[in-house]
């Protein structure tokens, strides 16, 4: 699902965001990716999903070699990728419901399946009384809910979250981990980046990855 070796990824201006990164993670995996702020972690993600092009070694998602030569097949290989932004990415002046549909509407979808599908994940992510609510009229806990549902309408088989409880208090923080985490299945990976380490010491069944400086040390191994 995503191989990784001795990746490095050095921005124009020289800052080293990553570096010597080894990674493999499998179908079904349930991935969190801790580190302090500017450790590397929306880095990577931005290297999962072909937003940058790593300096050095070699990535490799879903199957495709991600270099800015496949830039082809890296977008057709995104329409299987769930990103959740950490700035959520919402339209504003659009309701929960159309934002779902926006996301539906580049990455193949049969038209006739689009509202389907976006009524599906909007129920899962517990929505449903918020479907034709306006984005700015809804709490923060809400629109991150949005954002997720955007994610997984598609069915995705791999879910990237970036930070996605950095504006929510505790409850709220662990309600969303819980959601992300309950779309793992045995097709679909999920992967979350977050500062916040107190809020995962609970789960048993994922890995931990811990960046700092831009290096990578596994904290906990899988156990599925
Ligand atoms: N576009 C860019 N150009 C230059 N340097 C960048 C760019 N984006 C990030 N950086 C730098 O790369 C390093 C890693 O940043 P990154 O955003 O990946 O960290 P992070 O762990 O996600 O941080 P946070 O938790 O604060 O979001 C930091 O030193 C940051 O300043």
């Amino acid at each position: 699902m995503i191989r990784a070796e001795g990746l490095e990824l050095t921005y124009k201006d020289g800052t080293r965001a990553l570096e010597e990164i080894g990674l493999v993670l499998e179908p079904g995996e349930l991935v969190y990716i801790t580190g302090p702020s500017g450790s590397g972690k929306t880095s990577l993600l931005k290297l999962l999903m072909g937003m940058e092009f790593a300096t050095g070694g070699s990535l490799e998602v879903l199957g495709e070699r991600m270099r800015r030569g496949n830039s082809g097949r890296i977008r057709k290989m995104r329409r299987q990728l769930g990103p959740v932004f950490q700035e959520f990415r919402l339209i504003p002046g659009s309701t929960a419901m159309e934002n779902v549909l926006l996301g539906l509407r580049f990455d193949g979808t049969p038209h006739g399946k689009m509202k389907e599908y976006a009524e599906e994940a909007l129920l899962r992510v517990g929505l449903s009384q918020k479907l034709h609510a306006k984005v700015e009229r809804l709490s923060w806990g809400e629109r991150q809910r949005v954002a997720i549902a955007r994610a997984v309408a598609r069915k995705p088989r791999l879910i990237l979250a970036d930070e996605p409880t950095g504006n929510l208090d505790r409850e709220n923080a662990l309600l969303i981990l819980e959601l992300l985490a309950s779309f793992r299945n045995p097709e679909t990976t999920v992967l979350i980046t977050t500062h916040a380490t107190h809020l995962i010491e609970g789960q048993e069944t994922a890995s931990i990855l811990h960046l700092d400086g831009g290096r990578m040390r596994l904290e906990r191994p899988v156990s599925l």
